[in-house]
């Protein structure tokens, strides 16, 4: 957590003041942090928690420029705030009871599997999937539940399959954590262990035949760990989606749905999606629960804009530089072109529309591996590192990390890039999709 130094005394003039914040039980404060300095906050009395992690009484929290959260108490507390935000309100009306009453229930669940022999298809615990549309607060809840269930000693998985904002790590991937401690309010889902595909790209429009192969890898994988970890298997999964839910989108949910062998869906905000999945997943398998709940008032509505501000935001922010090392601090690395190998993922063959039989289309293969020229359109690229040992295992690996290209010399066949650590790459094979990132 980000503990900051006591209050300073605001300078003369200085917009900021400390100020204090009552609020009664089941009451929340929402805040929008300004958009220049970091805001301080901190609990001076009673009980609060920030999307299901409970407060530290008196230590003040460092939460940066643009950050949007809310402070909720179960019995009524006091908090203090020290610098400017974009919005300060206090709600009496959240859905807070019916979150935590999803919670109850799963908690259930995840004692009733324990409970049960180790073999029993009962001792698997619930695999919950959180959808919606854009902006109904999914990151949230599924933030919420996976805390709750920490904060009572389970280890459940989080699983993230939005690579548009990407929860866990950079966007264009998807990846899965396990939560052994509520989540830091600020810092956000811990980075130790992740298992990250790499997609590549920001909407599964690009290549949704990749998009379903890798959630399908992912999948497979975390139900090997499964099989041979009870306590994981009891505590279950959350996970959280993406907010394209018409047509392909909606496609995609229900793919999400079956692989993971989804049992409880919960969706948030939307009616018309509530009762499409009730009756198509129903048909598919009845035992799988969706439940309906209601969107908070309190979520922010991000213009595209700002999404892609938070994008690029998270990839400079360390995300981008997360290693199995943990080091956080980037490492500026040349190697020769001839030291890696490149490779884009779909597209499809690469003879000229014009080299084609008169008539014959050319049938773009989604999974078609092709290396990639290193020439100057690799600038400003965001390449990720394979465990792959050959190029055929690429798709089907998961990846060690990222690097970022930020010089190409032509004439000298070399190449430069930030990788979280000096020395070799923990891999030979790297993978290019679209994304890219410009300091601005
Ligand atoms: N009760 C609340 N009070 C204040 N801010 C909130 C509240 N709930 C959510 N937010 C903020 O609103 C924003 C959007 O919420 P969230 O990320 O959960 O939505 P989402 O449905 O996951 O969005 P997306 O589809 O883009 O992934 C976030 O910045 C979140 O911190």
């Amino acid at each position: 957590m980000a503990y900051g130094l006591p209050p300073a005394v605001p300078a003369a003039g200085s917009t900021s003041a400390v100020k204090q914040v009552k609020l009664d039980r089941e009451c929340e404060l929402r805040i929008e942090v300004g958009n220049e300095t970091p805001l301080r906050l901190r609990l001076l009395s009673g009980t609060a928690e920030i999307f299901g992690t409970e407060l530290p009484p008196e230590i003040w929290l460092t939460f940066p420029p643009r950050h949007k959260f809310a402070v909720f108490t179960w019995y009524g507390a006091v908090v203090e705030l020290d610098g400017d935000t974009e919005t300060d309100y206090t709600a009496d009306e959240t859905p807070m009871v019916s979150y935590v009453n999803v919670h109850a229930v799963l908690d259930g669940r995840r004692s009733r599997a324990r409970a049960s022999p180790p073999e029993s298809d009962s001792s698997q615990g619930p695999r919950v999937i959180v959808v919606g549309p854009i902006d109904s607060g999914k990151s949230t809840l599924s933030r919420m539940l996976l805390s709750w269930a920490a904060k009572q000693g389970w280890k459940p998985t989080f699983i993230d399959l939005d690579i548009g904002q990407g929860a866990i790590t950079l966007p264009g991937c998807i990846a899965a954590t396990p939560i052994e401690l509520p989540i830091d309010p600020v810092e956000g889902v811990p980075l130790d262990m992740p298992l990250v595909y790499f997609y590549g790209h920001t909407t599964p429009s690009n290549n949704v035949d990749l998009y379903k192969v890798l959630v399908k890898e992912l999948a497979d994988i975390l139900e090997r760990q499964f099989a041979g970890n009870v306590e994981s298997r009891a505590a279950g999964m959350v996970i959280n989606t993406m907010g394209w839910i018409e047509g392909v989108g909606y496609e995609l949910l229900q793919h999400a749905i079956s692989t993971f062998n989804a049992n409880v869906v919960l969706v948030l905000g939307q009616e018309k999606l509530f009762s499409m999945l009730k009756k198509d997943v129903s048909k598919n398998n009845p035992t799988v629960d969706v439940v309906k709940l209601q969107k908070s008032g309190g979520v922010v509505s991000r213009h595209v804009k700002f999404r892609q501000r938070t994008r690029s935001y998270r990839i400079k922010a360390s995300h981008l530089f997360y290693s199995l090392s943990n080091d956080l601090s980037p490492h500026a690395n040349i190697a020769n072109f001839s030291d890696l190998s490149i490779y884009r993922i779909g597209g499809g063959p690469q003879a000229p529309h014009s080299a084609l039989p008169i008539g014959a289309k050319s049938v773009a293969d989604p999974l078609r591996l092709a290396p990639v020229n290193i020439n100057r359109e690799l600038l400003h690229v965001v390449l990720a590192v394979s465990f792959a040992k050959e190029p055929e295992e690429i798709i089907s690996s998961n990846v060690a990390g990222f690097i970022y290209v930020t010089d190409i010399d032509i004439q000298r066949k070399k190449i430069t890039y930030l990788a979280p650590s000096p020395g070799d790459l923990p891999g030979k094979f790297l993978i290019m999709g679209s994304l890219t990132w410009l300091e601005t």
